[in-house]
Order: C-alpha cells, then structure tokens, then sequence
C-alpha cells in the first residue's frame, strides 16, 4: 500500500487510452482510460457484464481493444482469472513446479512464506482437481504471485474463498505491493479491500465513472468511510446492480518487458 507521502513518486506500469472492445452491438469497454500506478492496490468494481474481466483480459493482451491503446510498461505480469486454471491432474507441488518452468520463475524463501500465507504448504502433494474452490483459488494467487510480478492483475480473488483466507489475501496483497510493484484487483468485496486501498476505478456499462486515489476519494460521489455502501448506492441509482462471478481462465503470464496493443 502507498505511503501518500511518496505519491508523487509513483510511475505506470500499465495505461489505458480511451479504449474501447465491441462484441458486435455490445461495448463491454467504451473509451477507458486509467493508469495502474507503482505502489498502489488498485480496484476495479462494477456491476455484472460491467466490463471488468474485459478490462483485465485486454490489460494481459489477451483480448484485443476495437480502439484505443494499452501500454505495460516493462513489467512483469502475473495474472489470476475469475476461474483458476492449472493442471488438475498434478498435484499442487507439480503445478508450482510445471508453471514455474514456464515462466522462468525462480522463487525465493519468501515464496515459500506466500505458501504457508495461503495454507497451500500442507497442500502440496494434494491433486490440484481435488482442492476445494478456496483452495483452487489460493492456488491461482500463488501462480501468479510466483514469478514475483512488478504487476499482479487479479480478477475476483476473493470468491470461494473463507473469511479467514479472505483476510490473510488483503493482508498479502498490502505486504506485497511495494513503492516498485502494483496490483490491479477486479473485485466485488470492496469492503474488504478497503483498508489497502490505494486507487478506486468503479466502471458501469464499460465506462469509467469513478476514477480516484484513496485520498481524493471524497470528492467523488463514494464515502470513504462507507465504501461498499456507497457503492452500491452508486450503482443502484444508475440502474445497475451488484453480485456474484462467473468467469473465464488463469494462470501466470509474462507479457514481457514491454507490450503494446493497438
Ligand atoms: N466473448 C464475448 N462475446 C460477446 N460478448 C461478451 C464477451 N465477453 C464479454 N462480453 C460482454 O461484454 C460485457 C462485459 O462483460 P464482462 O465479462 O467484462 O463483465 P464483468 O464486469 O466482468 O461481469 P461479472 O461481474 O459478471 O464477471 C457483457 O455485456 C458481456 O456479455
């Protein structure tokens, strides 16, 4: 999480430019510009087909943008999908080690810390197909977590997991964020981000329309002290409406030291 001292300090490591993503008459994104900024935990919340898994999968390149441009800027990228993808019939220490040939990753003790964070150290000779949904979810986390990313781009990391686990995530996640890291977290638990939080995109039918730093964030039309609250007024009064996931794939990415779409 950012000292706000240091705000000024901060630099993008991934940019959005009035992108756009048309499925036929569908504008899953309509003209998005944001900056994920070093040093920051970055939200992203909306309502149900607001845009937020486009967003994340267009952020990874792995969908292309109708318009606009998208800029990673020489990072890292480690990604979790709103699904955990791996492999089912391995069991969790051959899953770190398979994705860890792929990537190149080479943890250090500190990701054996990650592990035991997680409770996925007692679960490394488990068959991955045969981990609850929390703990396949944790396990997504670890993946992407594991090439020790400048960036962390997560999409709903916190669904199916227990309270206790959901706590020990944001606690992760507020240790791992450094002043040379980010993450960009699609969530619909603001409440429980809340504490970390550094920067705040609400978007509504493929729109941005809150767009603010933690500490401007009263100037926006969301109570900082009230933040799921506020939200879902938000986005009840503007006829949208809030719950639960659905999804796509995961897994750890290297989009390399620099991509480019446009
Ligand atoms: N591959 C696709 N083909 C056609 N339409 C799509 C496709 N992917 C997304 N959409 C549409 O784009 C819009 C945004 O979807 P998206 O999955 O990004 O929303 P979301 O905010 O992640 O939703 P949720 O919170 O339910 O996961 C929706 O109207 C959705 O139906």
């Amino acid at each position: 999480m950012t000292d706000t001292s240091d705000a000024d300090t901060t630099e993008p490591l991934l940019t959005f430019d009035e992108v756009e993503k048309r499925y036929g008459d569908t504008a899953a994104l309509d003209g998005v510009s944001l900056s994920v900024d070093t040093g920051t935990v970055h939200c992203l919340v909306g309502p149900n087909g607001s845009g937020k898994s486009t967003l994340v999968r267009v952020a990874l390149g792995l969908t292309r943008p109708s318009g606009g441009s998208v800029e990673c800027h020489g990072s890292t990228v480690g990604c979790g999908f709103q699904t955990p993808t791996f492999y089912p019939d391995l069991t969790v220490g051959e899953n770190l080690d398979v994705f860890g040939d792929i990537t190149g990753a080479d943890p250090g003790p500190w990701f054996e810390d990650v592990l035991a964070r997680l409770r996925l150290d007692r679960e490394r000779d488990r068959l991955a197909g045969d981990l609850s949904g929390g703990f396949a979810k944790k396990l997504d986390v670890a993946l992407a977590l594991q090439k020790e990313p400048r960036l962390l781009v997560l999409d709903e990391p916190m669904s199916d997991v227990d309270d206790v686990s959901r706590a020990e995530l944001v606690a992760l996640l507020d240790d791992y964020v450094t002043d040379e890291r980010a993450a960009l977290v699609s969530t619909h638990r603001l409440d429980e981000f809340g504490p970390v939080l550094d920067h705040l995109t609400v978007v509504e039918s493929g729109r941005v329309v809150v767009d603010e730093r933690a500490e401007t964030l009263a100037s926006s039309a969301l109570d900082p002290d009230s933040l799921q609250r506020s939200y879902v007024d938000l986005v009840a009064g503007n006829g949208g409406g809030d719950g639960s996931d659905d999804g796509s794939d995961a897994g750890a990415v290297d989009v390399g030291s620099s991509d480019t779409v446009e």
